[in-house]
């Protein structure tokens, strides 16, 4: 394996640049140099990174939606819907499924279909189509700053089209855009690509150029155990860093018990800290993102906006820099402009309210805080062992020897060896731990709590309580009891 933790060498980055701006005709636009002036001529309020440290410090929890459509100009409406009527903090633009697969053919076909019949024939913006001039357009008619959000193996191309046109923040990494999103993908591959999308991050950061980089918290969305979710979100940071990164927004993705999320939301950027400061980086600046509800919605809306809010509560609560807001068509589809603005409205309404409110720390929040500091700590050391003190070749042996492992991702390079399932408060914890590297006071932790659920609904603990969590918060509950 040449994987390495290492900074890529310029040569190498030329030459993968060569090669990555002939992928699309688009890519011939894309003039470093040119980029960093026009970058430097924006605004600092369009500045993603500026704003999220501001927001840091004023302890401020922003909002942020997702939203994407094929055409440009329908994009840039709906992205200035979202703004004005939405009240969003930051704007997404939400990368279609062809662009994330980089098949830029058949997402021209969506472009030439959705001119024709007049509507999106697309699930997001085809940037890479679309191209720098496009982007810029978008940059300088909407006030806030916007961020790329997709779930792309090589996102190489769309990276250097869309932040030379304007963006300046670019979510993903090499295995929270692999593992979730793709089967086939080796994760050795995913991460060489994601190393070179850091280093470009990285050069626009020595040209004074901040670009924030987002890892994609919640991966699979699905019951994902915290310590999983971190391990993952810290070793991406770690190779973010490595490559020049400096402004990193962790993420996780909700999982519906108060405390858990809280104690999830707050461990993170110091675990993250933890991990870079022992492994040498001192130059970087983390803030959070939590993610309401990535699970099964209800089609109900009212019960949607409930969940909605839940996820509002929760970031609130938890301090977290950042929400990534839901709308009331969650559990239909591609949301109407109106109701991802009216997601967004509920979602700062409880902002607002509990902006000035924060949850004491109590046993119980210092219990799940701990545990999950323990388990994190846990697959992380491991992961450096096995890697021989590098994180990129420790998280790849990682994932082979199952040390981490994602429940329910489709791809062939995770183990799907461990089981999650919630304990009688709807706290996710392990029902199978398949090689998670846990001490058996760990696995005692969780056996304990679902074995009280188990014994709360008269039922032994098995896949059926699993199945009934995955469902439970579609049909209006959070743990998945026995009808
Ligand atoms: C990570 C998956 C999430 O992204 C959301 N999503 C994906 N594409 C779009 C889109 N084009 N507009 C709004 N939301 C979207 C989807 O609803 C889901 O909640």
């Amino acid at each position: 394996m040449d994987l390495t933790n290492r900074m890529m060498e310029p040569e190498e980055f030329a030459r993968q640049r060569q090669e990555v701006l002939n992928q699309w005709a688009t890519g011939r636009d894309v003039d470093f140099e040119e980029a960093v002036a026009y970058h430097k001529n924006l605004p600092r309020s369009k500045n993603f990174g500026y704003k999220l440290a501001e927001g840091k410090a004023g302890g401020i929890t922003f909002a942020q939606p997702r939203a994407g459509v094929a055409l440009l100009n329908e994009h840039l409406e709906l992205l200035r819907f979202l703004e004005e009527e939405g009240e969003a903090d930051f704007l997404p633009t939400t990368i279609d499924s062809y662009t994330r697969q980089n098949r830029y053919a058949e997402a021209q076909t969506g472009i030439d279909e959705s001119r024709l019949v007049g509507r999106s024939m697309l699930n997001g913006f085809p940037a890479v189509n679309h191209g720098v001039s496009a982007c810029r357009q978008l940059i300088e008619h909407l006030k806030v700053p916007v961020q790329v959000r997709h779930g792309t193996p090589d996102a190489r191309l769309l990276a250097e089209i869309t932040l030379a046109g304007g963006f300046t923040a670019y979510e993903g990494g090499g295995i929270s855009y692999n593992i979730p999103y793709a089967k086939e993908v080796s994760l050795e591959k995913s991460i060489k690509y994601w190393q070179y999308v850091d280093r470009l991050v990285g050069m626009y950061e020595e040209k004074g150029v901040s670009i924030n980089r987002e890892p994609f918290g919640p991966l699979t969305g699905t019951l994902v155990p915290p310590s999983v979710s971190h391990a993952v979100a810290v070793i991406e940071g770690i190779l973010a860093v490595a490559q020049g990164v400096r402004s990193l927004t962790l993420g996780y993705g909700q999982c519906g018990n108060l405390l858990q999320d809280v104690a999830a939301i707050r461990t993170l950027p110091l675990l993250a800290a933890e991990y870079l400061n022992k492994l040498g980086y001192t130059d970087f600046d983390i803030t959070t993102v939590f993610h309401q509800w990535m699970g099964g919605f209800p089609q109900d809306e009212a019960k949607a906006y409930g969940v909605i809010s839940w996820g509002a509560a929760a970031a609130a609560l938890g301090k977290a820099t950042k929400v990534i807001v839901k709308s009331p068509h969650e559990a239909l589809g591609i949301p109407t402009k109106e109701a991802n603005a009216a997601g967004i409205r509920t979602t700062k309404q409880i902002l607002n309210m509990l902006k000035d409110q924060s949850l004491p720390m109590t046993e119980e929040l210092a219990l799940e805080e701990k545990m999950i500091g323990e388990e994190t700590r846990a697959i992380l050391d491991r992961t450096l062992d096995l890697g021989e003190g590098d994180m990129a070749v420790g998280a790849v042996r990682a994932f082979q020897a199952g040390v981490i492992d994602v429940p329910f991702a489709p791809s062939r390079y995770n183990g799907g060896r461990i089981l999650p399932a919630r304990d009688s408060q709807g706290a996710v914890r392990v029902l199978d731990f398949g090689n998670l590297p846990f001490s058996e006071e760990i696995k005692e932790f969780h056996r304990e709590r679902i074995a009280r659920r188990g014994r709360d609904e008269g039922r032994e603990p098995s896949f059926q309580m699993v199945i009934d969590d995955i469902y439970a918060i579609g049909k209006g509950m959070l743990v998945g009891r026995p009808r």
